[in-house]
């Protein structure tokens, strides 16, 4: 049976990458993907403005939703401080088997926990399944549709706090209309766009942060 692209990503990363060095796993699968397949990953780009989100909260649990093939995971993972936490929320098993692969091999397993399944099941798991209290960080970077009830959903479950940080990925390119108009006209959230490049391709995206006001 013929490979899946996501395969073919992690074979690329499994044979040429520095395993154990998280930056030669994110250079490697943005060579592939640049040069060879185009795939949904943050990127180099708007991953610069994640690292900047991450560096400046230094979250001590963070929820990401969208796992894919775990750029964004290894990408956030690898700053945390020791102690600090990533449970990553993936529908896809296929997706969720081939990340789980990708953040073994980059080193950062001990810190990232992916969790299988819809986000609309998991979140409300958070708090007494996996002993989270509130979260520091969420990064949006799943179905687009889902952005807007999922941070309905977080908020219902207490899982944000006063200062707590969204970053939401592709509020322009697939583009998250009800989202926007959802956090941009909500009191709670003090909301920032930062303009970016779709990954690999000269495309107009964004990326819009929110914080929690509480
Ligand atoms: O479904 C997605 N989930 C998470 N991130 C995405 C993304 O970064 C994309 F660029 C895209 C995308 C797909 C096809 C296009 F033509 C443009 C963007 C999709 C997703
Ligand atoms: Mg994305």
């Amino acid at each position: 049976m013929n490979q899946s692209k996501e395969q073919r990503i992690l074979n690329f990363v499994l044979q040429n990458a520095v395993r154990g060095d998280p930056c030669s796993v994110m250079d490697t699968i943005d060579k592939y993907c640049s040069q060879k397949e185009w795939a949904m990953n943050v990127g180099c780009e708007k991953g610069l403005i994640l690292d900047k989100t991450v560096e400046e909260i230094k979250p001590s649990v963070v929820l990401e939703l969208g796992t894919y093939c775990g750029y964004s995971a290894i990408r956030i993972a690898r700053l945390l401080k020791a102690g600090a936490r990533l449970l990553t929320v993936e529908f896809n098993p296929e997706f969720a088997a081939i990340a789980k692969q990708m953040i073994e091999f980059a080193g950062v397993q001990d810190k990232v926990n992916i969790l299988e399944g819809p986000s609309e099941e998991i979140i409300p798991q958070l708090k007494k399944k996996y002993e989270v209290d509130t979260l520091d960080f969420v990064f949006l970077d799943h179905w687009k549709d889902r952005y807007s009830p999922d941070t309905i959903l977080l908020q219902e479950c207490n899982l944000l706090r006063k200062g707590s940080v969204l970053l939401a990925d592709n509020v322009i390119c697939p583009g998250a209309p009800e989202f926007l108009k959802y956090i941009r006209n909500n009191p709670s959230f003090q909301c920032t766009n930062y303009p970016a490049h779709l990954e690999y391709m000269e495309v107009q995206d964004a990326m819009e942060k929110a914080v929690f006001l509480g």
